[in-house]
């Protein structure tokens, strides 16, 4: 028989639930005993679900209150020194080392987060040096297997393997120079051997453990610190299936092939070539090979044919009790389920899977592979093929207009008609003082923010009362900056549900869900549109509500978009043509609302890449394609504009490794970047590649509650300034603030604000 798996479920619950009771506890308004009863459903949950639709291996120890790396540091003592020794009990800790805590005389920062992998999820990034005392604090895997197990659902427990986890750490502040994090592996693999001693002993039979950072580049010594991390594990573990995906094995697989583990699992979504070289590689061995043929990564329902095809060529190399149909990755990426989706069309909704739909589809492959007689397999078999035959049919429809007007695009629309040094002069007009003080465009998006919004969706208020309320937030929100004295303002986005479904349900081309939750970090979970066709713009988006905070002030306003790259990567895009196509259809579209804005009387306008560095390919050799399209149809967005029109563009990371140049090529005239939590790489970069136009590093972190004291925002500034440039330097915070309350929005502004006036007489 061939046996099926899903390697990682949505933790989130199918109606938000963790969102909610985590949220509750923050505010002090549940207990931890309701978050640990909430939480212990949504699992129980998943297994049974799992279970029903007949799933093999089933994971536990995946779940997570806020995120599954920072779990793995909870539980491995891997505690930075300033969240120790608080009185804070155990999920207080854990919950301050993830947002930072400021709250009866305790006052620490978040940690710093990151995006896993090329997903719009963020991990909180472990912080390790020579003083980290590993030890195993609790044995999450084993606690989830028990829990599970007690349910009468057997499962297959998830680890975040040893190299992968180090990978993805960095130093923490109190490491000596020049410490790597991998130095301490042979120090970290007793907990693992202690905390895999402990679920073999319990009665698991295999662990899962990912190693994604396989699909990387990485140095050198990948060879010999996975032969003796797993040798030295192994002995004492369950059987071992090694899994590794978001993308190929490559060069690495050489070495993988000869692990002691008892399986390997391959993504053949983003890596359907690697199919044959590890069939070949494993086949001498005993190996199972664990096939990840049902994505984790988009929605689009799996083709049967395709991935019985793919199926079968193993079966017949291994034989079937060594091969296992997964899904690709863990369904994390994706939302719960289809079943409480009621506004798509039936259409629509034939074209999809979610995760648990996901689960059947690897259950029914594997059974076909397994040649099941079974008339209910039979029949979703042919379902599937009914299904994927007319999705085929409907691609074929194209927008004439759309496509043409991408065909002829010629290489002046991609650039601006000045270089930065004359745009400059003319931009003079805006009349900013050094050190412009600005915000990223959004503010808190309070309660009756939300419910106006809501009421309006439930026909409760017109669209006219709705938009006046949306103009009352707008005029709030200038009325407040003009107050605490902000130089470039911003409307503050109060009419946006989300930066990209906004736009999204503004053009043609988008479908969107009602419960297809995803999460990005902690407790904050997006709703990714889905584009099924030719995407272009159905009228102006904007314009309306910048025109009209302009209208309230004689100070400069800045509109707000969100750029072609984001919104393409921050939905799940087509399959059949694309992305580079996608994302042209895209700038075609927003490039007239930058020149709409413009003509309104706009003078700044910032399209937002948030998701530009995410979307790039994790190996180095897929680098170049990807960062050509995505920069040239950034600037196919906005170069439609008049020298005296300054574009910015705000990026919320700052781990620009080598792509850099392309963020100056992007040629935006003022970018914003975060550089709150993580200064010194980020003035590497600036040392290394130095930046010719203006630049706002964000001074403070928006991700967390606390409120910066003014001289802490002063020491960011006088850090960044020994870099860059003082008559370039814009001052802002590092993201939107649309998940902050107003109250400490204030105070961080009312510092910022000073700060900027501080640097104005330092730097005279
Ligand atoms: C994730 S980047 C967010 C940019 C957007 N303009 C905002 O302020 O919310
Ligand atoms: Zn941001």
């Amino acid at each position: 028989m061939v046996a099926s798996a899903v390697l990682g479920f949505p933790r989130i619950g199918a109606n938000r639930e963790i969102k909610k009771v985590v949220e509750a506890y923050w505010a002090g308004k549940t207990t931890a005993d309701e978050v640990t009863k909430v939480a212990a459903t949504v699992k129980k949950t998943s297994w049974s679900e799992l279970k029903q639709r007949g799933v093999t291996y089933i994971p536990s120890g995946d779940f997570s209150l806020y995120d599954h790396v920072l779990d793995h540091s909870a539980a491995f003592n891997a505690i930075p020194k300033r969240y120790q020794g608080l009185g804070l009990s155990q999920l207080d800790t854990y919950f301050a080392m993830a947002r930072g805590r400021q709250a009866d005389g305790v006052d620490v920062p978040a940690s710093e987060m990151k995006k896993w992998f090329d997903s719009n999820y963020h991990f909180v990034v472990p912080e390790l040096d020579n003083n980290t005392a590993f030890k195993l604090n609790y044995n999450k895997p084993l606690e989830e297997f028990k829990e599970a197990k007690a349910a009468g659902i057997t499962t297959r427990p998830v680890l975040l393997g040893p190299i992968t986890y180090l990978a993805l750490s960095k130093a923490s502040k109190e490491a000596e120079s020049g410490f790597e994090p991998i130095s301490l592996l042979s120090k970290l693999l007793p907990v693992y051997k202690q905390l895999l001693t402990e679920l073999k002993e319990a009665g698991a039979e295999w662990v899962q453990i990912d190693e994604p950072i396989l699909v990387m580049d990485k140095g050198a010594d990948f060879e010999s610190q996975f032969g003796s991390a797993y040798d030295e594990i192994s002995p004492v573990a369950p059987k071992i299936v090694l899994t590794t995906y978001y993308g190929r094995l490559d060069s690495n697989l050489k070495f993988v092939a000869k692990l002691p583990v008892a399986g390997i699992h391959i993504d053949l979504d983003r890596g359907a070539e690697q199919l044959d070289a590890t069939i070949s590689a494993v086949s001498s061995g005993s190996y199972v090979l664990s096939l990840g043929l049902v994505s984790g990564r988009s929605i689009w329902k799996t083709d049967f044919a395709a991935a019985t095809k793919a199926a079968e060529k193993a079966v017949s190399a291994l034989g079937q009790d060594r091969v296992i149909v997964a899904t690709s990755s863990t369904l994390l990426h994706i939302p719960v389920t289809l079943a409480s989706e009621n506004k798509l069309t039936a259409e629509q909704k034939d074209w999809f899977s979610f995760a648990y739909e996901k689960a059947s589809e690897v259950a029914t492959i594997a059974a076909v592979v397994s040649g099941s007689q079974d008339a209910q397999i039979a029949a979703a078999l042919e379902a599937n093929r009914t299904s994927i035959a007319k999705r085929r049919d409907f691609e074929k429809n194209s927008d004439d207009t759309v496509r043409k007007r991408v065909a002829s695009i010629t290489p002046e629309q991609y650039e601006r008609k000045s270089p930065f040094a004359v745009r400059r002069e003319a931009q003079k007009k805006l009349n900013l003082p050094k050190f412009p003080t600005t915000t990223i465009g959004s503010f808190p998006q309070t309660k009756e923010i939300r419910q106006a919004r809501a009421k309006l969706g439930k026909g409760e208020i017109s669209e006219e009362e709705y938009e006046k309320f949306i103009e009352k937030e707008i005029e709030n929100a200038v009325r407040f900056q003009e107050r605490i004295g902000l130089d470039l303002l911003v409307h503050g986005e109060p009419e946006r549900n989300d930066m990209v479904q906004y736009f999204g349900e503004r053009l043609e081309g988008f479908v969107f869900t009602q419960n297809g939750w995803v999460q990005s970090y902690g407790s904050r979970y997006v709703r990714p549109p889905i584009v099924v066709s030719d995407v272009s713009r159905k009228g102006p988006i904007t314009v309306r509500w910048s025109k009209y905070a302009q209208s309230l002030t004689s100070k400069p306003m800045k509109g707000m978009l969100t750029g072609p790259v984001t919104i393409l990567n921050w939905s799940f895009p087509r399959a059949d043509i694309s992305r580079a196509l996608q994302s042209q259809q895209l700038a075609l579209a927003l490039r007239d609302e930058v020149v709409d804005l413009e003509s309104a009387g706009i003078a700044a306008i910032q399209v937002d890449e948030p998701a530009l560095r995410e979307g790039l390919p994790l190996r180095r050799a897929d680098w170049d394609p990807y960062l050509k399209w995505a920069t040239s149809t950034f600037k196919l967005s906005t170069a439609g504009v008049r020298d005296e029109t300054q574009t910015h563009s705000h990026f919320c990371y700052s781990d620009f490794d080598d792509i850099f140049p392309s963020i100056q090529s992007l040629d935006a005239d003022v970018i914003s970047i975060e550089a709150s939590k993580s200064d010194m790489k980020l003035l590497n970069t600036f040392k290394r590649y130095g930046y010719s136009n203006q630049i706002g590093p964000g001074v403070y972190d928006v991700h967390s509650p606390r409120v910066p004291p003014q001289p802490e925002i002063s020491q960011k500034m006088k850090d960044m300034l020994e870099i860059l440039d003082q008559q370039l330097f814009f001052v802002n915070p590092d993201c939107g603030l649309k998940t902050r309350g107003w109250k400490e929005t204030e105070a961080s502004l009312i510092n910022l604000v000073e700060a900027a006036k501080w640097a104005r007489q330092q730097y005279a």
